[in-house]
């Protein structure tokens, strides 16, 4: 075990009393932290109690391969109880330093509630932590990791897989024959060779798949608007926009997170867009389909059969008309599960949560619970503004050009040596990388987590206005080599750019493109382009005011009076879709966009 010091000690005392206060800071995700190693700049920390003298003991709840308890229980005592209900798992927890669960069990913010403190880690044998409460892991302590990369293959072998046996009828013909029918007229299929397929989602798994679908003589076209086109030129992909691909496709394989931006992102809406006759293969998330909506486009042929790993809700109920659909191939979640890819998760996890228990930085930390209460309080404003930056930036793109070249500013009167911008660097990446993946990002991971996607982040100080007393003056993030939806946030040297200040502790928005805007970054953002002119404020507030979406703050930058203007207004609640599109419909609007925070 290692060595541990009163120095890692204190600072364990320290962590708690920070996440309490981190907690308040992000309403639905945790703020993934980790520390800012100022002083000693040691490449390690403690995570579990640096007191601890005996082995500690970890819960694997879920069936784990050998390799990884093996590796257990070289550091640890292993208890291996599958299929506990929810109050057994409660009652065991307090017995137990940390778990290992894959998307079975239901880590709840009681089982935290439990553990009276002693659950300090907990292991994802897999990627989606779906199933775990992340702000209830974060307010006591417990960091999360999880098994990003082994289950990648096997996840897009199960998608190739269901995609052949859909499209050769195999599941029901399997079933007849055992009925004792032989109905060869009646399970006649469709060939793959020569067919177009959308893969839906071109990261780890999506590429897989676009991969192996190359090889088997099928067009294969992506849409994701934030992979890197040459990552795609090289498997011979083109990457196309969402509506050309799921128009063109014959086939369509699902391979993006669950995100408020992708959820039901195929609906009777998009249904009604695709080829009459479309195939459909999900091995991602079930909530990625309103399967309401994708029963009615079966009932109505638009398509023509379904092939689903994932549901909404799993298992599903027994008498769902999805699952019970006869133009519907299920699996019960079984992307991740063959004996290689469970081994190689087994022996990712296991290090990872032996690491942690020992205070090692993990690569695949979903949260990082260590932030210095005096660099939290000083930059504490200002994280959240980096994050808001980020968030809105990325959101601004689109096209198929993805998002490589991130160029980051920091105005500030201090001398350079006297700001330390690390987590600020964390958390522009965490707003560029988590609206548009699976991966949650702190300033252990952040770099990792850049590399990985082909992210490059290159930053500059520069002298800014004002009191060293404050940290910074404006934060600008600019994305070079990309479209945007809202064509007035590229600036006058072809980037995306938007930047920001603190003003009485509430970060703003200070500038979009080449436009003086001022608007808080709290709630979300509408940014509307119009010629500037009188009475443009209130039509769009009408709008607005007539849904019962309430404005928080508005503002208008322009060129010059009668010239373009940009108008940037903070909504406390998402408008709809009918809504922003009243907006558009204002005749002297020219374009708007819609940003979450
Ligand atoms: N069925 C199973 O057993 C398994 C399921 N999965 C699921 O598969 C999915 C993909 O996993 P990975 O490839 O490892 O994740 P990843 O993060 O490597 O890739 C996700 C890709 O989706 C893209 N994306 C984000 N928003 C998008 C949007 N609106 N439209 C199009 N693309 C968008 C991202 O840019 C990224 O390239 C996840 O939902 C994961 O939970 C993964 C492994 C096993
Ligand atoms: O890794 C993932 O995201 C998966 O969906 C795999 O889930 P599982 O570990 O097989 O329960």
């Amino acid at each position: 075990m290692a060595a541990t010091t009163s120095t890692a000690a204190s600072s364990l005392l320290a962590t708690k009393k920070n996440l309490s206060s981190l907690s308040l800071t992000s309403a639905n995700k945790l703020p993934a932290f980790s520390p800012l190693l100022t002083s000693s700049r040691r490449q390690r920390f403690i995570v579990l109690s640096a007191s601890l003298n005996s082995k500690p003991t970890v819960l694997v709840a879920e069936k784990l391969g050998e390799a990884g308890i093996n590796l257990l229980k070289d550091f640890a005592n292993v208890d291996c109880s599958y299929n506990l209900s929810p109050d057994e798992l409660c009652t065991k927890i307090s017995l137990c330093d940390a778990i290992i669960v894959r998307s079975g069990t239901k880590v709840s913010r009681e089982v935290f509630e439990s553990s009276g403190g002693r659950l300090k880690v907990v292991g994802r044998a897999g990627v989606g932590i779906d199933n775990v409460d992340l702000a209830a892991a974060t307010e006591h302590g417990c960091l999360v990791v999880n098994a990003p990369t082994a289950n990648t293959v096997a996840a897009a072998e199960h998608g190739i897989a269901l995609m052949a046996a859909m499209a050769r009828n195999v599941a029901q013909a399997d079933a007849s024959v055992k009925a004792g029918k032989w109905q060869r007229s009646k399970y006649v299929g469709v060939s793959l060779v020569g067919k177009t397929l959308a893969v839906m989602g071109f990261g780890k798994v999506g590429s897989e798949v676009a991969r192996r679908a190359k090889g088997l003589g099928m067009h294969v076209i992506a849409h994701d608007p934030y992979a890197p086109a040459d990552r795609a030129r090289a498997i011979g992909v083109e990457l196309v926009s969402f509506d050309e691909a799921i128009a063109t496709a014959d086939f369509i394989s699902l391979h993006m997170p669950l995100t408020p931006a992708t959820a039901k992102i195929l609906n009777d809406e998009t249904f009604a867009k695709m080829k009459k006759g479309v195939r459909i293969v999900n091995v991602a998330r079930g909530g990625v389909i309103d399967e309401d909506a994708l029963v009615r486009a079966l009932d109505a042929g638009i398509v023509a059969q379904a092939a689903l790993d994932v549901f909404t809700v799993e298992p599903p109920p027994q008498d769902s008309k999805l699952v019970q659909h006869e133009s519907v191939t299920v699996t019960p979640h079984l992307g991740a599960s063959t004996m290689e890819a469970q081994e190689g998760v087994a022996i990712e996890i296991a290090e990872a949560v032996v690491g942690a228990l020992k205070g090692e930085l993990a690569s695949t930390s979903v949260n990082a619970p260590m932030v210095p209460a005096e660099v939290l309080t000083e930059l504490k404003p200002y994280v959240e503004l980096a994050e808001k930056l980020g968030r809105l930036a990325v959101q601004l793109v689109s096209g198929g050009s993805g998002v490589k070249d991130v160029k980051v500013t920091y105005a500030s009167a201090r001398a350079p040596d006297d700001l330390d911008t690390r987590v600020l660097r964390a958390m522009i990446t965490k707003g560029l990388i988590e609206p548009i993946s699976s991966v949650f990002v702190n300033l252990v991971n952040a770099d990792f987590s850049a590399k990985q996607r082909g992210l490059r982040i290159s930053e500059e100080r520069i002298l800014g206005d004002g009191s060293p007393e404050s940290p910074l003056h404006f934060i600008q993030v600019q994305i070079a080599n990309v479209e945007s939806k809202f064509a007035s946030a590229i600036s006058e040297n072809g980037e995306i750019k938007v930047e920001g200040r603190v003003k009485d502790g509430i970060p703003h928005l200070t500038k979009v493109g080449s436009f003086e805007v001022d608007v808080s970054l709290e709630g979300s953002i509408i940014l509307c382009r119009q010629v500037d002119q009188p009475g443009m404020i209130g039509k769009v507030g009408s709008v607005l005011g007539a849904e019962n979406v309430n404005v928080s703050f508005m503002s208008v930058g322009r060129i010059a009076p009668r010239k373009q203007a940009v108008m940037a207004i903070g909504v406390d609640e998402q408008p709809r879709k009918e809504t922003l599109k009243k907006i558009g419909d204002i005749p002297a609007v020219e374009e708007f966009v819609f940003l979450k925070l």
